[in-house]
């Protein structure tokens, strides 16, 4: 099994909860909120996963790390995205030094003006 599984599997279950009854799911209630309620908790998250970094423990971070991954599919159900399309992303940029994607982007900017 690998971690795309996972990812799609938890994705599925998130899709299927849209419309869903508010008081028996935790996702659904999220959806019933609305899409400020989502962004609302993946910044919620982003803080969490900032502050147990600042605290250094291993144990925290990766519990932060996973309430914001799951927000964050959730955020992007809303716009009917899924993990493959962030991994699709992510193996784009691949290869692709960061410094380099900025020089390029830079470039881009400089040309359009
Ligand atoms: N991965 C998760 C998941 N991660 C976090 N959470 C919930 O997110 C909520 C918000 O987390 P918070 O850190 O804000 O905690 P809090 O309870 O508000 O309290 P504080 O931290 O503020 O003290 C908690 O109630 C967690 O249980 C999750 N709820 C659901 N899932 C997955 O989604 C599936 C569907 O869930 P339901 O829709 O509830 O059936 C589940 O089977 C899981 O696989």
């Amino acid at each position: 099994m690998t971690s795309n599984d996972t990812l799609e599997r938890l994705a599925q279950v998130i899709e299927s909860r849209k419309g869903a009854d508010p008081d028996a799911s935790y996702v659904a209630r999220l959806f019933h909120k609305g899409l400020d309620a989502i962004l609302k908790k993946v910044g919620e998250e982003a803080t969490e996963t900032v502050m147990a970094a600042k605290d250094g423990d291993p144990k925290k971070i990766v519990y932060e790390v996973a309430d914001l991954w799951f927000h964050s599919m959730v955020a992007l159900a809303a716009f009917d995205l899924r993990p493959a399309d962030v991994l699709a992303e992510l193996e784009r940029r691949e290869g692709l030094s960061g410094l380099q994607e900025f020089a390029q982007r830079s470039q881009r900017k400089e040309g359009a003006q």
